[in-house]
C-alpha cells in the first residue's frame, strides 16, 4: 500500500468526532538536497531510563508549563485521528484469523477462565471491539504484557484507571516470564468454584481451564512458554506465527488454551490500525512502512515522554512535528542511499527496541 503524503495537507480541521478538539495535522513531501554517507546513531534506550517514569532523561519537551500531562495526550489523539484520515485504511484479515475466531468462539465454552493479553504500549488500541460480546459475564483477567517496554509513568497511569474501572489486571514480560505464575494462580482462584459444585455433585475435581487470547504477537505464547519453563508454542518477533488452537497443561490443576492472535475483521479506528502496525502488532503486508514511519516521527515528536529532541539527537536531523516524511526522505538521503522503505524500517525498528526509551503509545482517558 502506497499513498501519497504530497496530497495530504489538512488546511483546516474538518468535522470531527465529538471526542476530539480542532487540530492541525499536516502532511507534506519535499525535494532533498544535502547527502551524508556516514550513519551516526546517537543516543541510548533501556530499562534506566524509566527511573524518572518518562521514556528520555534527555527530553526537554515534557511540559510547556501551561498545559497538563493529559493535555498533551489528548492533543496527541486529535493529531493522530487527523494524520491517519488522509491515509489509505490498515486492514488485514488473513485466512488463519477467520479461522481462528470461528473455533475460538466454539472453545469458549469450555473456558472457565478467560485471559485476554493486550500490548502494554496500546491497551486500548489492542482491545478487541467484540471481546465483551464473546465473553458476556465469563470470568476474565486482562494482562497487560510488554511491561518492560513501557515507563513505570504509563505503567502507573494503567494501573489506576484498571483499578477504578473495577478491572482485574496483571502486567507481565512475556520474554523473562515476570507475572506469569500470578496469573497462573489468579486463573485457579478466580475458576476455584467449578470443583466447588463438582464435588458438590460428587464429581471428582477437574484442571481449571484457561483460555489465552488478543490480537497477535502481543506476547500470547511467550506467557505460556515462560510459566511451563517449556517452549510448547510456537513464539516469534512477528504477527501470526501462532496458526492453530491448542490446549496445554500446567502441572494437574491448570489447563491453558494457546490461540492464534485475532483482529477484527474490518478495524474502523484508524488510529488503533497506525498504533498497532507502529508495535509490529498487524501483518506488514497490511501497511506501508513510509506512512507509518512518518506518522510515528510526529508522533514521537509530540509525545510528553519523548520529545523532538531525542529525534533530532538520535539522527541529526531536524524534525519538524507535523511532517514526519520530510525526516523519513532527509534520513534516507542521509544514511540509506535515498532508500526510504529502509530509512523507514530504521526508525520502526529504533521504536520497537526502545531506543527512544521505553513509552507507551497511549495513555487512559481522563
Ligand atoms: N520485550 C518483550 N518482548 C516480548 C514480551 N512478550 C513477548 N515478547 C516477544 O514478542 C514476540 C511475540 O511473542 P508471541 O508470544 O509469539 O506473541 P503471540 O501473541 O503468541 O503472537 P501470535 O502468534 O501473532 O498470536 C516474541 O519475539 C517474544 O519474545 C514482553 O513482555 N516483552
Amino acid at each position: 500500500m502506497s499513498v501519497q503524503l504530497s496530497s495530504l495537507w489538512v488546511p483546516n480541521s474538518p468535522p470531527i468526532p465529538q471526542h476530539f478538539v480542532p487540530n492541525r495535522g499536516r502532511f507534506s513531501a519535499s525535494a532533498l538536497s544535502s547527502q551524508s554517507p556516514t550513519i551516526q546513531i546517537i543516543g541510548v534506550g533501556g530499562p534506566s531510563w524509566r527511573e524518572n517514569g518518562y521514556g528520555n532523561p534527555n527530553n526537554n519537551n515534557l511540559f510547556d508549563g501551561c498545559q497538563g500531562e493529559s493535555d498533551h495526550w489528548s492533543e496527541l489523539d486529535t493529531d493522530l485521528y487527523h494524520w491517519t484520515k488522509a491515509l489509505r485504511p490498515v486492514q488485514w484479515f488473513p485466512g488463519h484469523i477467520a479461522k481462528a475466531e470461528k473455533e475460538l468462539k466454539e472453545q469458549l465454552k469450555l473456558m472457565d477462565v478467560v485471559i485476554e493479553v493486550r500490548d502494554g504500549r496500546i491497551p486500548m488500541s489492542t482491545s478487541h471491539p467484540q471481546m465483551d460480546l464473546w465473553l458476556g459475564n465469563r470470568k476474565r483477567i486482562l494482562v497487560l504484557n510488554r511491561e518492560d517496554m513501557i515507563s513505570t509513568a504509563d505503567r502507573n497511569a494503567w494501573a489506576d484507571y484498571f483499578t477504578r474501572n473495577g478491572t482485574k489486571v496483571v502486567f507481565s514480560n512475556g520474554q523473562l516470564g515476570m507475572g506469569t505464575m500470578k496469573l497462573g494462580r489468579l486463573a485457579k482462584e478466580l475458576a476455584a468454584d467449578v470443583n466447588v459444585k463438582r464435588r458438590s455433585k460428587g464429581l471428582l475435581p477437574r484442571a481449571v481451564r484457561a483460555g489465552i487470547v488478543g490480537y497477535p504477537n502481543v506476547g500470547k505464547s511467550s506467557l505460556i512458554n515462560r510459566l511451563l519453563k517449556r517452549r510448547m508454542c510456537p513464539a516469534a518477533p512477528r504477527p501470526g506465527v501462532t496458526r492453530e488452537l491448542r490446549w496445554v497443561r500446567f502441572g494437574k490443576d491448570l489447563e491453558l488454551l494457546d490461540s492464534p492472535g485475532i483482529l477484527p475483521m474490518r478495524i474502523s479506528d484508524q488510529s488503533a490500525a497506525i498504533k498497532l502496525a507502529i508495535c509490529d502488532d498487524i501483518g506488514e503486508r497490511s501497511y506501508d512502512v513510509a506512512d507509518v514511519a512518518a506518522i510515528l516521527v510526529q508522533m514521537l515528536s509530540k509525545l510528553p515522554t519523548v520529545g523532538r529532541d531525542a529525534l533530532c539527537k538520535r539522527y541529526k536531523i531536524d524534525v519538524d512535528c507535523r511532517d514526519g516524511r520530510i525526516f523519513i526522505e532527509k534520513l534516507a538521503v542521509r544514511v540509506f542511499n535515498g532508500d526510504v522503505h529502509q530509512a523507514a524500517f530504521r526508525v520502526l525498528a529504533d521504536f520497537r527496541k526502545g531506543k527512544f526509551g521505553w513509552t507507551a503509545l497511549e495513555r487512559p482517558p481522563k
